[in-house]
């Protein structure tokens, strides 16, 4: 039996990552610096898994921005945008690589970025590949290789990982039309059968091919290439051991075609999916084989201690049927989606840590469970007993369950469900009570994070300044927001969300049944890492989240303050989840939580209120067959928390990073008066959809790009709302940004958010002259 993990973080415990990147984009420190930085904290991760006993080693797992950009440059994969860039000798291939994942903007350069789209269901972005009908193919980074040798060097047992050619021609979008991504695969394997190669030549034995699609519902050309694939691999490298990895969710649909690939070891994640998973694949014609299973059993997802008592009973089955040779343990996917190092913390109680595992600590407990099912020593037999009582302790602590929690939720009904009138009567209603102009204008929430606000956060957490201090600066930022939003003649304004951190680990912390960390950092996407909170217990709101600001803001002016919640489904999504009931249940929980506030800030006089639910699309289940189950949870979820008021206040959603032509249904189920959503890059064509479906209520598409620094012309603004005015009455359409504009800059935000109110302003008198 061995062990391995999938991947570990590349962060750093304190995002060493992070700030030496951002040092080098913003010229504090050279390339050489940056990279000596980057050895440092590979070292560390491999020495740690080492030290902890792993047997087999991801190298590769580390990137500088994304593992699938590093695919593309791997492959030569480089758009016909950014070839000039690999010519000129003033920038090195990691700078063309940062283009693209950034764009360029130089005085020579105009170059936009590569799309970023989510990773399956987690809140990682990838940089999306994209193939032309002539694409080819030829080995450029040597990023691998260079690894790899440099992890052998130390003394590892190396295991590098790639991205299956499958997975990776899967992850890509064609860019233009008349040709099938898949009919790529020979000349990308060309590339794969060099790299590989070189692999085996230095040493390399084990190879970890990742197969994520293998989790997925596949159609008959995408289970031919994963099979072509793999037959190519095995045949050219009869003496390498390929680990065929899948994760996120079970193979049961593709269990035929796994039972025919070949390859040394089939790994399978036991933490999602069908539980019968393991039993089934026993049972299957796997059984027959030679190959290993090497069973996920360490959740790579959450930071929960594992249960060694269910892990050992699966690995034993397991060993029944295959023998202990044919069985490893492992991390459930790459440890990426999990905090560094739960010794960090040193705010979080004793009995909640006693309850918790971090990335570090899940490499203990792989090693454990291999150990507990081998050749225990006394320490192992102890480390077992004591997590058989930290996980009773967990499941019989006071500290999770609220009988009058639980209750409140129990007895929803389906009239909590409803807003009193259907959407045309409140249309009416609010028309009339609002009184807005044709056109509305509005921003998405918060404005620039700036480095002083986060420095006042920062100085008010370690204590440096009093609450007063901190609020004083906060109210000064607000009262300039508002200035700037009223001077440049927006409509419907915000407060600016300048005392949050983050859109969810401000309501975790201000919410019962959440605990936060201190250095829980997680990539979200690049150098941006979130602190997802913990849902440990029943979650319950104790005091007004964001009224006091809200209402602070709206003493300021006489216009419209929107107020600003983050919805339960994102809430829910973008946290660590409790394993202990249904998400829905604790989605429901934080509905009702959102519910209060949402009917708090109508009693205190806001009009409009804005329930943000970026992440309900990322939340479907990865196979289509849970869809409408997700989907009625997680609307019904989104109304609970809406429905509250009156027929007068306007409740808005936002929704950024979403497609939703298969869920449009599900969009117009949440029968938000208005929606605002990403449509810039999409040059509006997200709206057909909306159109088709005849979508009834009221929209804002986006109007510009917020995730680059890029202020747009007032032709393309005009432009772009013309082209809304194709899809979507003029009655029905608002005017706003992308997102939110916390990431940006104030020099840009406000000749931006100038730009957008002088298209609208051309816009209604074009609309005047044809009445
Ligand atoms: C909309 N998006 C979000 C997602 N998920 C969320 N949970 N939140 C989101 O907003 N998923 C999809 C997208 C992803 N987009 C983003 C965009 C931007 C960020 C980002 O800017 N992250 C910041 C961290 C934000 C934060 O929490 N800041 C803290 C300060 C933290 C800090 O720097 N602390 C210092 C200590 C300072 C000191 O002591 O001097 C430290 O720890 O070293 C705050 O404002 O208080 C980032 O920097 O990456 C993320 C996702
Ligand atoms: N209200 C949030 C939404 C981000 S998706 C913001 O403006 O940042
Ligand atoms: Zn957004």
């Amino acid at each position: 039996m061995k062990s391995h993990v999938l991947g570990y973080p590349r962060v750093g415990a304190k995002r060493e990552l992070k700030k030496a990147i951002e040092n080098y984009w913003g010229k504090n420190s050279n390339q050489e610096a940056l990279e000596l930085i980057a050895a440092e904290i590979r070292k560390q991760n491999w020495k740690k898994q080492q030290n902890a006993g792993i047997d087999f080693i991801p190298v590769n797992d580390f990137s500088f921005y994304d593992q699938v950009l590093d695919t593309t440059l791997l492959v030569g994969a480089v758009p016909e945008r950014y070839q000039a860039l690999l010519n000129n000798q003033n920038l090195s291939e990691l700078d063309v690589y940062f283009a693209m994942a950034r764009g360029l903007q130089t005085e020579d350069y105009d170059i936009t970025a590569m799309e970023m789209t989510k990773w399956f269901d987690t809140n990682y972005h990838y940089i999306v590949p994209e193939f032309v009908k002539n694409q080819t193919f030829k080995n450029l980074s040597k990023k691998v290789i260079n690894e790899y040798k440099e992890a052998v060097a130390l003394g590892i047992n190396a295991k590098p990982v790639l991205i299956s050619p499958a997975s990776y021609l899967l992850l890509g979008k064609e860019k233009e039309a008349g040709f099938d991504k898949l009919d790529l695969l020979d000349g990308l394997l060309e590339v794969y059968k060099q790299v590989i190669a070189e692999l085996e030549n230095l040493g390399a034995t084990y190879i970890q091919i990742d197969e994520p699609f293998l989790a997925l519902n596949l159609k008959d050309k995408e289970q031919f290439t994963i099979q072509k694939t793999h037959q190519f691999l095995n045949k050219e490298f009869p003496n390498l051991k390929f680990i065929t990895a899948t994760y996120f969710d079970d193979v049961l649909d593709n269990l035929e075609l796994i039972n025919q690939l070949p390859g040394a070891v089939l790994h399978i994640d036991l933490t999602r999916g069908d539980e019968t998973q393991l039993l089934k694949i026993l049972q299957s014609e796997f059984k027959n084989q030679s190959k290993v299973l090497s069973l996920g059993l360490v959740d790579g997802r959450n930071i929960w201690k594992n249960d060694f008592t269910k892990s050992i009973a699966q690995i034993n089955k397991a060993k029944e049927v295959l023998g202990t040779d044919r069985v490893w343990v492992a991390s459930s996917s790459s440890l990426l989606h999990v905090p560094v190092d739960l010794e960090s913390e040193e705010k979080l109680d004793d009995e909640l840590k006693s309850w918790l595992s971090f990335a570090a600590q899940k490499l203990d407990e792989v090693v454990l469970l291999k150990t507990l099912s081998t050749h225990p020593t006394h320490a192992d037999l102890l480390a077992f007993e004591n997590n058989k009582k930290d996980i009773q302790e967990r499941r019989a602590s006071g500290r999770i369950h609220k009988f009058h929690v639980k209750n409140r939720e129990s007895f929803i009904e389906d009239k909590d469900l409803h807003r009193n009138s259907a959407f045309a009567t409140r249309k009416i209603i609010q028309t009339k009570a609002l009184q807005l102009p044709l056109y509305p204008t509005t921003t998405i929430g918060s404005f620039p994070q700036t480095p002083e606000v986060r420095s006042w956060r920062a100085k008010h957490k370690k204590g440096l300044i009093s609450n007063q201090e901190y609020n004083t600066l906060l109210e000064q930022e607000t009262k300039e927001s508002i200035e700037f939003q009223e001077q440049v003649g927006l409509d419907v304004l915000v407060h600016g969300e300048f005392e949050r951190n983050d859109m969810v680990e401000y309501f975790g912390e201000q919410l019962e049944g959440f605990a936060f960390t201190q250095f829980g950092w997680v990539q979200s996407y690049g150098t941006r890492c979130v602190k997802p909170p913990i849902i440990f217990g029943d979650v319950e709101r104790l005091n007004p989240m964001t009224l006091e600001w809200t209402v602070f803001a709206q003493s300021l002016t006489n216009k419209y303050v929107k107020g600003m919640l983050t919805g339960p489904v994102t809430i829910l999504q973008w946290s660590f989840v409790r394993d202990d009931q249904p998400r829905k249940t604790t989605c429901n929980q934080i509905a009702l939580a959102i519910r209060d506030e949402v009917v708090d800030l109508e009693k205190a006089g806001i009009k409009i209120i804005q329930i943000d639910e970026p992440a309900i699309r990322e939340g479907l289940p990865l196979k289509q067959a849970q869809w409408n189950d997700y989907l009625t949870w997680a609307v019904n979820a989104f109304k609970l928390s809406a429905s509250g008021v009156n027929d007068e206040t306007q409740i808005h959603t936002h929704m950024c990073y979403s497609e939703f032509n298969d869920i449009i249904k599900a969009i117009a189920d949440m029968d938000a008066d208005v929606i605002t959503i990403e449509c810039s890059r999409s040059q509006m064509e997200l709206l057909d959809v909306f159109a088709e479906f005849n979508y009834p209520n009221e929209i804002g598409p986006g109007v510009y790009d917020i995730h680059s620094p890029r202020v747009p012309s007032t032709q393309e603004v005009v432009d772009l709302i013309e082209k809304a005015e194709k899809y979507i009455p003029k009655e029905n359409i608002w005017i706003n940004p992308d997102c939110g504009l916390k990431t940006r800059k104030w020099p840009e935000t406000k000749k931006a958010l100038e730009v957008m109110v002088n298209a609208t302003q051309q816009i209604r008198e074009k609309v005047e002259v044809s009445c």
